[in-house]
């Protein structure tokens, strides 16, 4: 393999690209990763960082651009670190996801599944119903936006992109706000000031929306903020404030304070109510996972007279959104308010056969496979880092007739398909869904059944 230097030159044509969306050229097999570059163009660049086996480069001139190639739609594009593929237009985005998809499940492992058309999202902007917004104070005004690429340095945002209008509107006029009630802003640097971010979420229809202040510390100073936001924004139902004192990247803290109405929003997803508290998870992307869940229950088949688990269960919503009339729907989930939410949501939809259990699916499964639970189908969905391998002992214990496995990162899929495989199961293909537009992000749906 050929070794490369810092700040050389070379022409070379783009041959496929990361799964992080990055463009990939070879000089004499030794691989460079170039963003904002689209398979099949021909490129000028320089090499900024060449390490043993792999090198980084910039683009200085795309000689061939690919048909696919657009003008990213949005202006900070190029400095935010939210988006990583605006130059992809959307059917190329697909394409990458899709094969991003195939390579890690069957090109990495011992699989060898067939991998579907993935389920596209119509528009693929606008999307984001949770807004995770941090603050800071820069020449003498207060800013709010999305973080730089692999820094905590923010880019002061109007207009996002892939989040709903309303959470633009929204956080442009907070901002103002903050800058007329002159509110003290948290120093990441130095730990001082008080607020850390602001979180908003908003249900399907915008009818309802949650504002949440993420502070250094109890003070509440917000009372003209609220007043301001309730005046201009009645659809919001809810405000909160988040206390977290610590110093760290964790986003919430322990606890939290009902500032103005309710704790919680309501969205309606597949039919059903959920309630949802600012430190549960939610889908962040409405429309898309009305199509992942319909989906998922499709490869569940269910009869209505199962024991279902559902593992990493959230507020319950797959679940509860599966059947209507389960033997039993157990669900496990490690955060506390999840849970609370997960018990009033089933109550709220009619459910009275709904047991959640808060604690690790690897304890909790342990634990229920040691009663005698026999389930007949099992959701798995857990977050990236994917199942713990305890967990999946159990599930392998217990032996449901089917498992319904939804997953945001191929390559924990790939492992967790592996163990599945190799005992007892036998997975079906695999769908992609699009969850994500404009990210390199990709969701996966599949079913495993016993052989
Ligand atoms: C990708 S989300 C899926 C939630 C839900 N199924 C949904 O569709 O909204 C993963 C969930 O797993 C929870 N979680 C993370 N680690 C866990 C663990 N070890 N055991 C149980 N739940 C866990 C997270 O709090 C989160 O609610």
């Amino acid at each position: 393999m050929a070794q490369v230097a810092k700040n050389e030159r070379f022409t070379a044509t783009v041959e496929d690209y990361t799964h992080e969306g990055m463009g990939v050229v070879k000089i004499e097999g030794y691989p460079i990763f170039i963003p904002d570059v689209l398979k099949g163009e021909e490129i000028d660049f320089k090499v900024v960082k060449a390490n043993r086996k792999f090198g980084f480069g910039k683009t200085l001139e795309v000689k061939e651009a690919s048909n696919n190639r657009i003008n990213p739609p949005c202006p900070y594009y190029f400095q935010c670190g939210g988006c990583q593929i605006q130059t992809l237009d959307y059917l190329e985005q697909q394409h990458f996801k899709t094969t991003t998809v195939d390579k890690a499940i069957n090109r990495m492992g011992k699989l060898d599944l067939k991998i579907e058309s993935i389920i596209g999202a119509e528009p693929p902007f606008n999307y984001r119903n949770k807004s995770q917004i941090p603050v800071q104070f820069n020449d003498g005004k207060v800013e709010m936006g999305f973080y730089r690429p692999r820094s905590h340095d923010i880019i002061d945002i109007d207009d996002c992109l892939i989040q709903k209008d309303i959470h633009n509107e929204l956080m442009v006029f907070i901002r103002d706000e903050f800058n007329k009630a002159r509110i003290s802003v948290y120093d990441e640097a130095l730990h001082q000031g008080l607020v850390r971010h602001v979180i908003i979420r908003s249900n399907h229809d915008d009818s309802e929306v949650q504002v949440a202040f993420v502070t250094n510390g109890k003070k509440n100073l917000f009372g003209p903020v609220i007043e301001a936001i309730t005046k201009q924004f009645p659809m919001v139902t809810s405000i909160v404030q988040n206390i977290n004192d610590k110093k760290t990247n964790v986003i919430f803290g322990d606890e939290t304070i009902t500032l103005y109405g309710n704790a919680y929003i309501t969205d309606t997803l597949l039919g059903k109510q959920f309630r949802i508290k600012a430190k549960s998870f939610y889908q962040v992307n409405h429309t898309q996972t009305v199509k992942l869940y319909q989906k998922a229950i499709e490869l569940a088949d269910l009869k209505g007279d199962e024991t279902i688990i559902d593992t990493y269960c959230g507020i319950g919503t797959i679940g509860l959104c599966a059947t209507d009339s389960a033997k039993k729907i157990i669900g496990i989930e490690s955060v506390e308010s999840a849970v609370l939410d997960a018990r009033e949501n089933a109550v709220l939809n009619g459910v009275d056969n709904a047991e959640y259990h808060l604690g690790k699916s690897e304890d909790v499964m342990k634990r229920l496979v040691s009663q005698g639970v026999e389930p007949d189908v099992v959701f798995v969905d857990p977050p990236r880092k994917g199942c713990h391998p305890e967990f999946l002992e159990a599930l392998a214990e217990v032996a449901p007739e089917k498992i319904v496995y939804v997953s945001c990162n191929p390559s924990t899929l790939q492992r967790d398909l592996n163990y599945l495989t190799e005992h007892g199961y036998k997975a079906g293909p695999v769908t992609p869904v699009d969850m994500f537009p404009q990210t390199n992000h990709v969701e996966a749906v599949v079913r495993l059944e016993l052989k």
